[in-house]
């Protein structure tokens, strides 16, 4: 049972013992220090014996057998084409690293057939003498314990050391396997690290692990590539690593997909595909979009069993084209609400009008084009509703009936910008799914492209583009013929192109052909309808039939703050005040806004001594007049008492009492 080379190695020989102990006798003991005096054994190993010895399997049974035919390989490579094409790349570079250390790389499928291995010359010849090639099938019931088939069975990973291995003749091996699970948790195969049992390395299991999750993490990119993507993990510095856990959402919030850590931190018994992003978060999946779409990224959320993670939001491309249904999203709902025919999802130029003179000459420009082969440009500071804008644009022209379909080119990573534009052809490229997908491009026919952030396109990109709209034809990736579209394109930036293109990060010519007609949004503090559009948000915010109301100080307070998120930072102000609001109360009092409103660093306290930027930049609007407001405001809303008033505007006694000396 053992041979010469072994019968010195003490922990071969303690195995040798518990061996006998186990077939002899019919029991071992289980642990999981397997250099205890007494030799216990893995719990996994334990199990598979006793499941071996159950299934009739004799451990001195020759075992070896033959490979599977050609044909039989071939068939299981094709079943197992998405595990293989995401895991070459990983295969190699984990060869790189263990080359020359007399080890072999392995990837088995589900069934525990092999389907590719690399490895160092001089253990192959061994390993061939075992079987351990493409073609084989290392399943449990074949070869008793292994870690392939071991692994498989227990859905965990697995090491079998030596005599570890059911099989008398596969003592020879030391084997590290861990499971490679696809993105709705279903067992793909297998990541194995073999090598000769006297060349065992400690970390092997890790890197096998390793492999395996790397694996994983490709497969959940290249599938869910155009799907939003929510990374977590408990501690901030966690996100971004290969431990973070990650679901891909649909823009209706519900759950498409989940990677191992995500799985493991719910154990939902039934998967998490399928359930809605809003059973398992607070805050609301529309909250966290909308939250997650700007800095700071990094958000915390609580999981409904009251755990705190720290949260990002990740490419989110589909979620601008397709948003969100009311009541699932409120970012959705928000872009949808405006008009007030709240439930209107059409808004159309003429809702926007409120009243602003700059605001209504870009809309009565806009208008003019309406229906003309023109491209719009629209430019304005974040937040100021430049999309919101293009809708209208297209929801009040004859394209209406058209799709609507936006991508905002800031927001997914380069390389994926020219498949989401474009489309591609079936196996056009590693990872591209079978069938192909439609780019933007071409989803917009008979509607309008709205291109977000255009100032960010990577500059091939914007050569190919030009071409499309001169030609009025594209070409998916790895397609050999043109497709004609006909698209109204509209384009919006918060940059100053002309800049850009100064610094040769844009494209002159297609400059010129983006901008047949350039609107500017105008930044909310210099807007005079700030009144109306409060009234707006307080009515899209408000639940049925209760009528809200906004105090006269903190409507004044509105009219004379910088807002330099603009109105989508008002909008998200009205929505904390509504959702402050007690149980019959109707008006919006300063105790309803975000302290951070009033925050020292926004009262001008900042460290340097000098005024946070947006202030500076508001300050032909005297900022002094503004912090004096907010001050009174707050004061008398607290009878006058200071403690309590500093607390509430996140300053000092002491600086509350320096500030009305100075008011004073
Ligand atoms: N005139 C408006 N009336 C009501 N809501 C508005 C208005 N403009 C913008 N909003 C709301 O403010 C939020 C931001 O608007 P939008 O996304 O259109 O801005 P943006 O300029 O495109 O921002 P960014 O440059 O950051 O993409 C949205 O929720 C939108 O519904």
């Amino acid at each position: 049972m053992i041979d010469q080379t072994i019968s010195h190695d003490p922990h071969a020989l303690r195995l040798f013992e518990a061996r006998r102990k186990f077939f002899d006798q019919g029991y071992g003991d289980e642990g999981d220090e397997r250099d205890h005096p007494d030799c216990k054994l893995p719990h996994a190993v334990l199990r598979s014996w006793q499941r071996c010895l159950e299934s009739g399997l004799d451990y001195r049974a020759d075992g070896r057998g033959d490979p599977e035919g050609r044909s039989e390989l071939a068939a299981a490579r094709e079943r197992s084409e998405r595990l293989l094409r995401n895991a070459s790349g990983v295969i190699e570079h984990v060869f790189d690293q263990i080359r020359a250390s007399g080890s072999m790389v392995i990837l088995a499928d589900d069934h525990g057939m092999i389907l590719h291995s690399l490895g160092d010359p001089e253990f192959f010849t061994r390993a061939q003498r075992v079987a351990l090639q493409p073609g084989s099938l290392w399943s449990e019931s074949m070869r008793g314990t292994n870690a392939i088939g071991t692994t498989l069975m227990e859905a965990g990973p697995v090491e079998v050391i030596g005599a570890e291995h059911f099989l008398d003749r596969n003592s020879i091996l030391t084997c590290s396997a861990a499971p490679v699970f696809d993105p709705e948790g279903k067992l793909l195969g297998v990541f194995d690290i073999s090598a000769d049992y006297r060349n065992n390395q400690r970390h092997t299991l890790g890197l096998a692990r390793l492999a395996a999750q790397l694996i994983e993490k490709h497969l959940f990119e290249v599938e869910f590539s155009t799907d939003i993507l929510v990374a977590f993990h408990l501690r901030p510095e966690g996100v971004g690593g290969l431990q973070e856990g990650v679901l891909a959402v649909s823009a209706e919030g519900r759950i498409l997909g989940a990677n191992l850590a995500a799985r493991a931190l719910f154990a939902e018994s039934n998967g998490l595909v399928g359930l809605d992003f809003n059973a398992l978060f607070k805050p609301s999946f529309g909250h966290f979009v909308d939250r997650g779409s700007r800095p700071p990224f990094l958000q915390t959320i609580e999981t409904r069993h009251g755990e705190r993670l720290y949260a990002r939001l990740r490419s989110a491309p589909s979620l601008r084209s397709n948003p969100p249904a009311r009541g699932t999203s409120s970012a959705a709902a928000d872009r949808m609400a405006f008009c007030d025919a709240r439930h209107e999802q059409r808004v159309t130029l003429k809702c926007l009008a409120t009243g602003d003179p700059s605001l209504q000459t870009a809309l009565d420009r806009a208008s003019r084009i309406m229906g003309k082969d023109i491209p719009l440009l629209i430019q304005g500071e974040s937040g100021v509703g430049k999309e919101l804008f293009a809708r209208a644009f297209h929801y009040s022209g004859p394209r209406q009936d058209g799709p609507f379909v936006a991508l905002n080119c800031a927001a997914i990573p380069e390389n994926l910008i020219e498949s989401e534009l474009f489309g591609y052809v079936g196996g056009a490229f590693t990872g591209a799914r079978r069938e192909g997908s439609i780019g933007k491009i071409q989803q917009a026919h008979g509607g309008t492209l709205f291109l977000d952030e255009i100032g960010d396109m990577p500059l091939n990109m914007q050569a190919r583009l030009l071409r499309v709209l001169q030609e009025r034809c594209v070409t998916p990736v790895g397609a050999q013929r043109q497709v004609p579209v006909d698209i109204s394109l509209v384009c919006a930036t918060h940059r100053v192109l002309r800049d850009a293109m100064r610094a040769g990060s844009f494209r002159e010519d297609l400059y010129y052909r983006i901008n047949g007609l350039t609107v500017t949004l105008p930044a909310l503090r210099e807007r005079s309808d700030i009144r109306s559009i409060v009234h707006k948000l307080i009515a899209a915010e408000a639940s049925d039939g209760v009528q809200v109301t906004i105090s006269e100080p903190v409507m004044d307070f509105f009219e004379r703050y910088p807002w330099p998120g603009n109105v989508r930072q008002l909008q998200n102000v009205i929505r904390l005040a509504v959702a402050l609001l007690d149980e019959g109360e109707t008006e919006i009092q300063s105790c309803h806004l975000p302290e951070d409103l009033f925050s020292a660093d926004q009262m001008g306290e900042t460290k340097s001594g000098q005024e946070p930027a947006f202030l500076v930049e508001a300050s032909g609007r005297s900022l002094d007049e503004i912090k004096c407001e907010a001050i009174a405001m707050v004061m008398n809303e607290f009878g006058g008492n200071v403690s309590a008033a500093a607390r509430r505007l996140g300053i000092s006694r002491n600086t509350l009492y320096r500030k009305i000396g100075r008011m004073n």
